[in-house]
């Protein structure tokens, strides 16, 4: 248990001297909260000793009032100490978390962890900010409160001080078996949490997909089971805690109990005087009752464990290293790009192996092959979505892990399928490839990807504001908004996943125009459907099981007559072949 609000304070790193301060205050008011029971207790030991005098109730009651108006101002100062600094803790750790995401591998952003992440960040994050400062307050009182009433009971009689330790410490024991129950119930319960988060993105995001293919049955059923899953959890989580806290009750009762027979045992054999015996009457219910409260804070502790754990986790995901400080050469006398015998798997299977080939500057490469054979993969490791796991990659004969991440990235564009664009106006989706441009760069980067006349349309033009993710515009629309962006980028390598889904003629005319405007003298690496995007290469790598099964331009290859060859001829296995050839 202590162990658990160390963990905790640990949180609270660069707010440690506010924490240390409430800590003390919090003791004071315990130690302030407790005083009238003694003035009382004095008070009555005079009145049966019959020395109560007129100044002795004068200084009793002015003792009281001062104990209560030092009680509150102690109260005040450790709340304003306190108060808020949960949430600028968590402020801190927000973007600590930010920071920190922003040095992941880009990969790790696409293995179903951004369920993860919005649970850590909407729901582990928002309970510990939530209770942090106001548990850790109260437990602290509690905690002194508990050790003052015992260090007071052995002040009274050695007999009852080590009664009332006796039971503090059996009430230790089960808050401890308490606290471990409860932690195995705490991670089910934000695993369940995490699970429903999951999948409500899932069912939210798919919900085009789920409705033309008719899922709805079956994907609201998925996310019913999410729902009823996580509420079985929390049953489980607040059923796993009853019977602990009807022990610590039962505790509580008896030893309150036991302390009122042993005082009246004492008293009867004139162990105890009759001032003693009244006075302890005073304290017998409040005496375990600080225990009590603290373990009544066991659960939200357990859960605030639990949530550390996951924050925990996604901190200490290895960031992408990036301390190069490699200049990269505009121009070089060695190839643009080079793939020095890379090797790579996502976990343990290698899903490359030994791949070698070079990009001259200004060319086009072509990667071909079929599905499941490493083209996304080769694509994906030169931007360093993924570190190689054996051998390097040159960009200009530097190794791109030397080179600082912000210019590699400077460097390389990349048009993928699946576009996003920002629930902003189409201006500052467009802009944000290159934040300096002047309003007429933007227009510019807007026509060439022929995009202009589509904006001008908009309700207000470049600054209308489009919905998350771009859904108020058609598909073609989005590519060509985020090839504008790529435009304004002006990078001089091109990354370009070749659109295989069938959009209708018109925009497939658009959208290829965008794009020759986008890789005019641009170094081009394309993941290619289309056969006349291929057979125009400089260079085309037919990749399979990892490997370059075949390297050359069109005519040599078909020349040679093989897999390429047949790959073209039979139209089958080149995503998008059949429609092109
Ligand atoms: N994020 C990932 N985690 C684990 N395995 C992955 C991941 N991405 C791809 N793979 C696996 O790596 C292998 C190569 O995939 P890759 O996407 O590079 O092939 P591809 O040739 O581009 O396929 P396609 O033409 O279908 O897009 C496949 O076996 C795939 O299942």
């Amino acid at each position: 248990m202590i162990s658990l609000i160390f963990r905790v304070l640990r949180v609270a790193d660069g707010y440690q001297g506010r924490i240390r301060g409430a800590a003390v205050l919090s003791f004071l008011k315990s130690f302030c909260a407790k005083a009238p029971f003694v003035v009382a207790f004095f008070m009555i030991s005079a009145f049966l000793d019959g020395t109560v005098t007129k100044t002795t109730c004068v200084f009793s009651g002015i003792a009281l009032v001062a104990c209560i108006i030092v009680q509150s101002l102690l109260q005040n100062a450790a709340d304003r100490l306190q108060s808020a600094a949960g949430f600028e803790i968590f402020a801190d750790k927000r973007k600590q978390l930010g920071s920190h995401l922003r040095k992941l591998p880009m990969g790790y952003f696409t293995e179903g962890n951004i369920g993860k992440i919005s649970s850590v960040l909407a729901t582990d994050m928002l309970f510990i900010e939530e209770n942090l400062m106001m548990v850790l307050g109260d437990l602290m009182s509690y905690l002194f409160s508990a050790v003052i009433f015992v260090i007071m009971m052995f002040g009274f009689n050695p007999w009852m001080g080590l009664l009332s330790l006796v039971i503090t410490l059996i009430m230790y024991a089960i808050g401890e078996a308490m606290k471990s129950s409860q932690l195995k119930y705490s991670d089910e319960r934000q695993a369940a949490s995490q699970k429903l988060t999951e999948s409500v993105l899932d069912f939210t995001e798919g919900i085009g997909i789920i409705k033309t293919y008719n899922l709805l049955g079956e994907k609201s059923k998925t996310l019913t089971d999410s729902f009823v899953y996580s509420c079985e959890r929390n049953l489980e989580f607040e059923e796993g805690h009853a019977p602990w806290a009807r022990a610590v009750n039962l505790t509580y009762g008896l030893g309150s109990t036991a302390m009122l027979a042993l005082s009246w045992f004492l008293y009867q054999n004139g162990a105890m005087n009759i001032a003693t015996f009244i006075g302890f009457l005073f304290f017998t219910f409040e005496l375990f009752g600080p225990l009590k409260a603290f373990y009544g804070q066991i659960t939200r502790l357990t859960v605030m464990n639990a949530c550390l754990d996951r924050i925990e986790a996604v901190f200490e995901e290895k960031e992408l290293c990036d301390n190069g400080k490699d200049i990269l050469p505009d121009s070089t006398d060695v190839p643009e790009i080079e793939f020095r015998n890379v090797t790579f798997a996502y976990d343990k299977r290698n899903v490359l192996n030994h791949v070698s080939f070079t990009v001259q500057k200004n060319t086009m490469t072509a990667l071909v092959g079929p599905s499941g054979g490493g083209k996304s993969t080769i694509a994906s490791l030169l931007p360093r979505f993924w570190d190689v796991k054996d051998g390097s990659i040159l960009l200009r004969g530097k190794d791109i892990r030397t080179v600082p991440l912000a210019s590699l990235m400077e460097n390389i564009s990349m048009v993928f399928q699946r576009v996003y664009l920002f629930q902003d106006t189409v201006y500052n989706n467009i802009a944000m490839g290159r934040m300096d441009a002047s309003e007429e760069e933007v227009y510019e980067a807007a026509r060439k990807a022929r995009c202009y006349d589509f904006i001008m349309a908009l309700p207000e033009g470049f600054q209308t504001v489009i919905g998350e993710g771009g859904a108020s515009l058609s598909g073609g629309e989005q590519q060509r908004i985020s090839i504008a962006r790529c435009i304004l980028k002006d990078a001089p390598i091109v990354i370009l996943d070749e659109a295989t889904a069938s959009v209708d003629a018109d925009n497939e005319s658009q959208i290829q125009a965008a794009i020759s405007e986008l890789v005019q003298g641009k170094t081009l690496l394309v993941i290619a459907h289309r056969l006349h995007t291929i057979a125009k290469a400089d260079q085309i790598l037919v990749i399979k099981d990892g490997k370059i099964a075949e390297q050359g331009n069109h005519e040599s290859l078909i020349a040679a007559e093989g897999l390429y060859h047949n790959m073209v001829l039979k139209k089958a296995t080149v995503k998008g072949f059949q429609n092109k050839v």
